[in-house]
């Protein structure tokens, strides 16, 4: 049998938006599957598929809005079985028609939460003490010529309202409780074990709250939830963070606050359109903002990488997935 027939005898793992880690994945696990990389042809995507891709079973997907995985694509596939993606976040993913098809799904489940709290807690130190802002100052050699930097705000004691108390938001609080913070949050049920106030309503947590951070995960229900009233609600001093998703929060609306002062400052590491970044807010001083990158670090994605692997092997020997997503 030659290397081509081993091949074709190994599992068949459509790889769609290649998943950050599916090099390291790819050289740690060369016989285990064959990956099919759409990217490496020159033929549009349909056409890889219907020439390529009609015995892949498993899909491995890339999240954090690059790819969208839509019926046009799933109707090109007709053995698949399964869909991993590389993302906590499912929102690229058409979860009714994934249903609808009995299709299987695994997701990061939770290897990045500690990860994108840590980040939270970053951007949030950031906006409020200038670190970002004080970097720029030094840097423009303006601590000779413009004197004192301005004030920032103090972290302990403040009112923070965590939207979506999750395993990420969950870890934010356990986070912040460390800082003397008096948390709060809004989830669309009450959490019974959780030692925070509930707020039934995103309006209410803002209006009693100094700082808010996101943490839910895009719905229907979710989009635009953080709209112009609720951040004005939150009030002049207010800051927002978002490691959440993008459209999250109206994101015109949202630089419209900040430039017009509604709203105190913003830290972002996600973006509506990803992943284009809206330019008004490259000049606002009172904002900090990262490339998506909550999730990024080395020991997440290794983490990652098993977790995608193993959840391949138990779907490939009929076991229970590892990380099933349930909604
Ligand atoms: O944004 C990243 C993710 O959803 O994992």
């Amino acid at each position: 049998m030659g290397p081509e027939d081993q091949a074709n005898e190994l599992p068949q793992v459509l790889v769609l938006g290649p998943p950050p880690v599916f090099p390291y994945l790819e050289s740690q696990f060369p016989n285990r599957f064959h990956f099919l990389k759409p990217w490496l042809s020159n033929l549009p995507l349909t056409q890889f598929l219907i020439s390529y891709a009609q015995s892949a079973t498993a899909l491995l997907i890339r999240g954090g809005g690059t790819v969208q995985l839509t019926s046009a694509i799933l109707d090109c596939l007709p053995s698949l079985q399964l869909v991993v993606t590389a993302s906590v976040g499912v929102d690229h993913l058409d979860l009714p028609e994934l249903r609808r098809r009995g299709l299987a799904i695994a997701y990061a489940g939770n290897v990045f939460s500690e990860d994108v709290a840590d980040m939270a807690i970053g951007l949030l130190i950031d906006v409020i003490r200038k670190v970002s802002a004080g970097d720029r100052f030094v840097r423009q050699g303006l601590r000779s010529t413009k004197g004192d930097f301005p004030l920032g705000l103090k972290l302990s004691s403040k009112r923070i309202g965590i939207v979506g108390l999750g395993q990420i938001g969950s870890e934010v609080a356990k986070r912040l409780e460390g800082f003397g913070c008096k948390i709060s949050y809004y989830s669309r049920i009450k959490k019974s074990m959780a030692p925070y106030s509930y707020y039934s309503n995103v309006y209410e947590l803002a209006a009693n709250c100094e700082v808010l951070i996101i943490c839910c995960a895009l719905t229907e229900e979710t989009h635009h939830i953080i709209n112009r009233e609720v951040m004005v609600a939150l009030g002049k001093d207010g800051v927002i963070v978002n490691i959440g998703r993008g459209a999250i929060i109206n994101e015109k609306e949202m630089i419209r606050c900040l430039i017009e002062g509604e709203i105190g400052g913003a830290g972002l590491d996600v973006f509506e359109n990803e992943p284009r970044i809206p330019e008004e807010l490259f000049h606002l001083d009172n904002v900090v903002l990262t490339p998506h990158v909550a999730v990024g670090t080395y020991e997440s994605r290794m983490e990652l990488s098993k977790l995608m692997v193993e959840n391949l092997e138990t779907f490939f020997s009929n076991k229970s997935l590892v990380s099933p997503f349930v909604d």
